[in-house]
């Protein structure tokens, strides 16, 4: 195996200032000579025993229960429980908490914060901003006793840093301190601190548009420029004037950013104060590789190898790849190889990437077994907030998978997923990573040369995504919300157009773009509004049942991948298929895994999936969120029980939130879309590749050689004149 060799870069590492100037560090910048024991040491075997490999283990917890009499219990513990501090947990916690940078600003943090409704604070990675300023807020009383909370654009970050909080304040995650995700809410009516998605923060603002529970509200991470934190400090913007003219303490604001853009931040809030907090704890040494790694799953593999042998433990590896694709296929070469090779320590391979369940996701925290090396694979949802205990290497790739939104010469725009470079303040964040207990390394696959050429930071999602969730939230939160709406870059007026467009079609909005009750039914889920629009569209032709499966199904990745072998698609995809494509094949998976664990053992269950080559986890995942769907659904007064056995009354439910998603058969074979009449070929991974069905509807397109169209079904033309009917009559 060839070596991939690494030149040292150095390691900044700075002193901290908090509420100091604007010059730059001021502290020493310290620069290391090209390694030699870092990164150049090949595989070599060693005459030691060949050693095991752990493939993440499967998801064992226990659903989370929704129903109201389990909710009402959790509550009932929880008030018991935030009674209860833990003081030598908290006072052993505290001696950490001490070391690190942030502490020593600790006092003009409060007092600029105390003295200022908005501020916007400033941090290296690792200096402690996160975890523990929102815990200087709580103690100092600021907020006046209201709830405080922070926000994270990533549900892992949200829920690991309440657990790592709660423990430091020695109390049970849920009562002082808890979190708040989509489908998943851990707190109570007296939790004081609540780490959150931003899209939950957006959802409690339908139905407090003053947000009156909070008297402090943490933007973290804004430099990330998520489409929902940009709308949460636009609306921030507002509520804080109408919260001054309201009975209601003032809302204060504190929004957190990595060191680039802060001035953006503080013009957007009339020239609010900044501080900075300057230093991390622990150094990270950065070593990009010699040239262009060009083959960057090679060269991952390469690079684990080299540091699995080389270097001691502990020592954890935590690789960035650009998407779940790129994670399995890592995952299975990782394991061939070191099935072959003579390992020093064991290894155990985890994954982390968004579509897992959070317990799935909660695996990469725990400790591996002793004398074990974790080997984590993870998209960029590990890049932000989270510590991982053990992580001392860092691979970068360089690369991420991002969702971008097409508008055609006619308007009408495509979402599509591609795979590109990462901006500097990404490979910032990916290498902060590897420095938070200790000191670390991070391996870029990548030159400095290159690194130098990466853009300062990546592009705020609001342009490249498309507008249809941002303009219907804005709208059920208020029309006065969206006209006094102020955006921090403002998107484009043919976006805002075609996204008008778009939610008309939905019937969302009326002819004069007020939204209508469909609208606010549709925003009140949170999803989608294509997906919204599907089941709306389901209990209107009695089939919810059926398509809570689907949408489920819709949203996570395919069940036919298994982590270790991906050869079996093609006889599974037959044995499942149906004469209408995939969406149908999915409910067939469906219905069979339901007949098998209806059986009752689960080993039964999992043999079943293993011999048809079917991911057990991904069905449990889609489970999970079928039952939270359900949830909501009830509490919308659907019946959620009716379903229907006419599959083409179901392709139509899809049709009515996916008629933009249609391409029609042309007379050379190929296929072009209905909205643009771009090209666009069916997945190899299709029931109807080679099929010549005349008219498809797909999922979503994925731009890689070409624009390839998954998960297809073949639908009747005639119905999609029927479609804008239905739309528009069911939205008055
Ligand atoms: N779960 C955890 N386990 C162990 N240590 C942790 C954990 N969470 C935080 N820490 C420690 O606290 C430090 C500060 O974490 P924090 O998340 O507050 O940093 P930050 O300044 O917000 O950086 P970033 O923006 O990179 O997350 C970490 O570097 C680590 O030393």
């Amino acid at each position: 195996m060839a070596k991939i060799k690494f030149d040292g870069d150095g390691n900044k590492e700075r002193e901290i200032v908090v509420g100091g100037s604007k010059s730059k560090s001021n502290g020493k910048v310290e620069r290391t000579a090209s390694s030699t024991s870092n990164g150049t040491t090949g595989v070599t075997p060693t005459n030691g025993q060949k050693k095991r490999i752990y493939f993440d283990p499967d998801d064992d917890q226990a659903q989370q229960s929704t129903d109201a009499a389990s909710q009402s219990q959790k509550a009932k513990a929880r008030r018991k429980a935030s009674k209860n501090v833990d003081f030598n947990l908290r006072n052993k916690m505290l001696e950490t908490r001490q070391q690190l940078p942030i502490w020593s600003g600790r006092d003009a943090l409060i007092q600029t914060i105390q003295a200022n409704n908005i501020v916007v604070v400033l941090g290296e990675t690792g200096s402690g901003k996160t975890t523990q300023l929102p815990q200087f807020l709580l103690e100092s009383g600021i907020g006046g006793g209201l709830k405080i909370a922070v926000t994270q654009p990533r549900r892992v970050a949200a829920i690991s840093l309440a657990n790592r909080v709660s423990q430091e304040t020695g109390t049970q995650l849920g009562s002082l301190v808890g979190y708040s995700v989509r489908f998943d809410d851990m707190s109570w009516k007296g939790t004081a601190l609540k780490y959150m998605t931003d899209g939950m923060l957006m959802r409690e603002l339908l139905s407090d548009q003053l947000l009156s529970q909070y008297g402090v509200i943490v933007i973290d991470e804004a430099h990330e420029r998520t489409l929902r934190t940009d709308l949460i400090l636009g609306t921030l913007k507002s509520i804080m004037q109408r919260r001054s003219n309201a009975s209601l303490p003032p809302l204060k604001v504190v929004v957190m950013s990595a060191t680039l853009d802060a001035e953006k931040f503080s013009t957007f809030f009339h020239s609010a104060p900044v501080l900075y907090v300057k230093g991390r704890q622990h150094p990270v040494r950065i070593l990009n590789a010699n040239e262009d790694v060009q083959d960057y799953m090679d060269g991952a593999l390469k690079t684990i190898f080299q540091i699995h042998q080389s270097q001691p433990l502990p020592g954890d590896i935590l690789v960035f790849l650009p998407g779940q694709e790129e994670i399995n296929s890592l995952g299975a070469s990782i394991s061939m190889f070191a099935d072959g090779a003579q390992l020093k320590h064991d290894i155990v391979i985890l994954k982390l990437y968004a579509s897992l369940s959070p317990q799935q996701q909660q695996k990469v925290f725990e400790a591996a077994p002793s004398n074990t090396r974790k080997i984590i694979l993870a998209t960029n949802v590990a890049e932000t907030s989270i510590t991982i205990a053990g992580v001392r290497h860092v691979i970068d790739s360089g690369l991420a998978r991002e969702r971008k939104f097409y508008t055609s010469n006619n308007g009408i725009g495509i979402d599509t997923l591609f795979v590109k470079p990462i901006s500097k303040s990404s490979a910032m964040q990916r290498a902060g990573r590897a420095g938070r207990e200790a000191a670390g390394v991070c391996y870029r696959l990548y030159t400095e040369n290159t690194f130098l050429k990466l853009s300062k930071t990546t592009p705020p999602e609001i342009e490249r995504t498309n507008l249809n969730f941002a303009i219907l939230q804005l709208k059920a939160i208020s029309e006065e919300t969206y006209q006094q709406f102020e955006w921090l870059d403002e998107p484009s007026t043919e976006a805002i157009q075609q996204a008008h467009i778009n939610l008309f079609g939905l019937g969302a909005l009326d002819t004069h773009g007020i939204i209508t009750d469909l609208g606010k039914k549709m925003a009140g889920m949170p999803l989608d509004p294509a997906i919204a629009r599907i089941l709306l569209s389901a209990q209107e032709r009695e089939c919810v049942s059926n398509i809570l499966s689907l949408c489920a199904l819709l949203s996570v990745d395919s069940p036919l991948f298994t982590s270790t072998n991906q050869d079996g698609d093609d006889a599974t995809r037959e044995r499942f298929a149906s004469r209408h494509g995939d969406h149908i094949g999915l409910l067939n998976i469906w219905a069979a895994y339901g007949e098998v664990a209806a059986g009752g053992a689960n080993a039964d269950v999992k043999e079943w999936c293993s011999s048809n080559k079917i991911s057990e986890r991904t069905l449990r995942r889609a489970k999970d969120i079928r039952a939270q769907l359900e949830h909501q659904c009830r509490r919308m007064g659907m019946d959620v029980s009716l379903s229907t056995q006419d599959e083409e009354i179901i392709l139509q439910c899809v049709l009515q939130g996916m008629f933009q998603n249609v391409a029609l058969r042309q007379g050379d074979g190929t296929y072009r879309q209905i909205v643009n009449h771009g090209a666009v070929k069916i997945h190899p991974t299709s029931s109807l590749l080679n099929r010549k069905a005349p008219c498809i509807m797909y999922h979503e397109l994925t731009l890689t050689t070409a624009t390839y169209a998954r998960t297809c079904s073949s639908i009747h033309p005639a119905w999609l004149r029927s479609v804008a009917f239905y739309n528009q009559r069911e939205s008055t």
